[in-house]
């Protein structure tokens, strides 16, 4: 399992670093970014935050636009933000913004041809963490958190895996993908017909399903365009209701799906997780 070092920035004393690696889940190569916060320089081992990014992302929009570092920084605390999908020539793709090459979905496809790349899930699950503590100074205290399809994954993995993972928490995250055209889409085509299958995928399912009741917080813009026809926040708080889970879920007004959104309230997010590695 070797790394290939392809960007390096200073920023808030940490590091900003781009990796590539073969991924043996995915099948081809892959591409990472990672926050290193200035505690690592004096030996310190940090804990980690996993951030999903969503549709159309790579691992380069987190990075970019959340202004993330500097509460990192100050909390100690890495950032590893992967790619959406795998990618490149040879991948299967589709033309559509919502399906293919930047929209994973963060599913172990069955149905070809997506199923020779396509396994999101076991990629996040297991090679990168497994990476990332092979690799860099970092403790097996682990946060996962996203955006939209992101935000589905986050909630979906930390559910399935809450032994995993400290807390868990999401921006404008897609619920209910079984109820919503980006989740049935994705679904039909990753998964196949058989909607027993999605159910696996599903974090209001899911929530229902799960034992462990890992804190969790949802942010959500009122101004959202996705918020009605593929969000449907409503759906997770009816399932945190049926099981007594402890959902915190915050309706901001006047915040659209942007990372205008994510940038104003990533501060609270990060303390958020901070306070469960312990
Ligand atoms: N391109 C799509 C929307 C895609 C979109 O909103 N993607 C979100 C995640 S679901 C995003 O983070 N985009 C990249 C960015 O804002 O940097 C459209 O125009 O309807």
């Amino acid at each position: 399992m070797s790394l290939n070092n392809i960007s390096s920035n200073k920023i808030f004393g940490g590091w900003n670093k781009q990796y590539t690696h073969t991924s043996t889940s995915l099948n081809c190569e892959m591409r990472f970014a990672i926050y290193l916060p200035p505690q690592i320089a004096q030996g310190k081992k940090v804990p980690v935050l996993y951030w999903l990014s969503g549709l159309t992302c790579t691992d380069e929009n987190f990075m970019h636009k959340a202004g993330a570092q500097r509460i990192a920084a100050e909390l100690g605390m890495a950032i590893v933000a992967p790619d959406t999908s795998p990618r490149g020539e040879g991948i299967a793709d589709d033309e559509g913004y919502d399906f293919g090459q930047g929209a994973g979905f963060y599913v172990n496809a069955t149905q070809a041809p997506w199923n020779r790349h396509y396994h999101m899930y076991d990629y996040v699950v297991n090679e990168l963490p497994e990476l990332i503590e092979t690799h860099f100074p970092v403790t097996q205290q682990r946060a996962i958190s996203g955006h939209s399809m992101g935000g589905h994954g986050a909630l979906t993995i930390a559910l399935k895996n809450s032994k995993n993972f400290s807390s868990v928490s999401a921006f404008s995250p897609i619920v209910n993908p079984i109820n919503c055209p980006w989740g049935q889409k994705a679904f039909t085509g990753y998964l196949g017909k058989d909607k027993e299958t999605w159910q696996e995928y599903d974090a209001t399912v899911l929530m229902q399903k799960s034992g462990a009741k890992l804190p969790m917080l949802v942010d959500q813009g009122s101004e959202d365009n996705f918020l009605v026809e593929q969000l449907k926040p409503e759906a997770l708080v009816e399932a945190a209701k049926t099981v007594n889970y402890p959902l915190e879920i915050r309706m901001q007004p006047g915040f659209d799906h942007s990372y205008f959104f994510i940038a104003s309230f990533i501060e609270d997010h990060l303390r958020f997780h901070a306070k469960y590695f312990i």
